[in-house]
């Protein structure tokens, strides 16, 4: 059998499709590096995201289309750089994603950190903006209280640091325990300086935790900058439903894009059996992503230690980074990196 050449690799590899980007890799410039010794091949894959739900598959893909044209021994490796859109919506930061809901106590900040974590430890580079200025949380989930932003020589504020990611809430400046009341202005001022007078850094994603409901914040938040899209989380039941709907209207309003749903309490796994309970009845975050023609991202499932973890101020996916929940959230992680991808990339000129 002939020696085969960098070209029969690539028209090779011209037949695999990314699955969810439904183009090949060749011409998503996602085929890296393609080295050729007689029958022998190596390739590295750049994914779209380190967070790839399908990298399985693409791998399985790859293999298969090489063995086909006749390599005998296929290796491949894979890298990963986030694609953002063509204009970035801070310097340095390539996604910025808004995590929603209908209503108060969904566990939206649960998600929040916890996706945030699961990105981080997935190679993402990223970043948690606690945006309920109102009601922050996150300062207490990441065992942040007390702790105090400073300001560099640039005179940008610096994000605290933990689990990997970097954080900014409006907790970490105003005393604890003091209710803030905030008027349109001032609040559309604090937001802006939380994206631009700070020092990010570069990130893959900058996760923003909103307040619940549909607001000012929203609103701000969407003026400030070109948000890659929103995620709403919500809870199994019908009525938590119809608020979802109006959290879902305001991202369209304000001409965020619905990147998915995430239903959160979806089940009770008992611990001993494992058997699961739908104690919130079952599929309404699956029935709200349809309803609204866009990705059901995944349940999180209603646990005890989910809620003690983050009352202890270390979240899930960093206390118990194997425990079937902390799987969970890094499940829908990866879901959202791939629905970002594909909005990133049905953007981009093509290669
Ligand atoms: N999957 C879960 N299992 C058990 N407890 C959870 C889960 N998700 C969230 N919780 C708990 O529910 C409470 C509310 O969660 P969280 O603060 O994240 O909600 P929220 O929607 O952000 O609320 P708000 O918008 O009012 O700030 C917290 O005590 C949290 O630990």
């Amino acid at each position: 059998m002939s020696r085969l050449s960098e070209t029969d690799v690539l028209d090779a590899l011209r037949g695999v499709n990314d699955p969810e980007l439904h183009k090949d890799l060749v011409s998503l410039g996602m085929v890296e590096q393609v080295v050729v010794d007689g029958r022998k091949v190596a390739v590295k894959i750049n994914l779209t995201t380190p967070a790839c739900p399908l990298k399985g598959q693409i791998e399985g893909e790859v293999r298969a289309a090489l063995e086909r044209i006749g390599a005998e021994h296929v290796e491949i490796t894979f890298g990963a750089s986030v694609r953002g859109p063509q204009q970035l919506p801070l310097p340095g930061v390539k996604n910025v994603v808004a995590v929603g809901s209908g209503k108060g106590g969904v566990g939206k900040s649960t998600v929040a950190v916890n996706l945030a974590i699961a990105l981080s430890q997935e190679g993402a580079r990223v970043g948690l903006l606690d945006g309920d200025i109102y009601g922050p949380s996150q300062a207490r989930m990441l065992g942040l209280e007390g702790e105090k932003l400073r300001v560099n020589e640039a005179k940008k504020i610096v994000p605290l640091e933990r689990y990997g990611i970097r954080v900014l809430s409006i907790a970490n400046i105003a005393p604890p325990g003091q209710a803030l009341v905030w008027r349109g202005p001032i609040l559309h001022g604090t937001i802006r300086q939380f994206l631009q007078d700070v020092d990010w850094g570069e990130l893959d994603y900058l996760i923003v935790d909103l307040p619940p409901g549909t607001g000012d914040v929203q609103l701000s938040l969407s003026q400030l900058t070109q948000v890659t899209g929103g995620v709403i989380v919500t809870t199994p039941q019908d009525v938590a439903r119809i608020d979802a709907e109006r959290a879902a209207d305001m991202f369209r309003k304000v001409q965020v894009p619905l990147l998915g749903v995430i239903e959160n309490m979806a089940y009770y796994a008992c611990p001993s059996c494992g058997e699961r309970s739908y104690l919130f009845g079952q599929g309404g975050g699956r029935k709200l992503a349809e309803s609204q023609n866009t990705a059901f991202l995944g349940e999180i499932p209603l646990s005890m230690p989910v809620r003690e973890s983050g009352d202890a101020g270390t979240p899930i996916t960093v206390a118990h980074p194997d425990a079937p929940e902390a799987q969970a959230f890094r499940q829908v992680a990866r879901q959202l990196a791939g629905q970002l991808s594909i909005r990133n990339l049905s953007t981009l000129p093509m290669v």
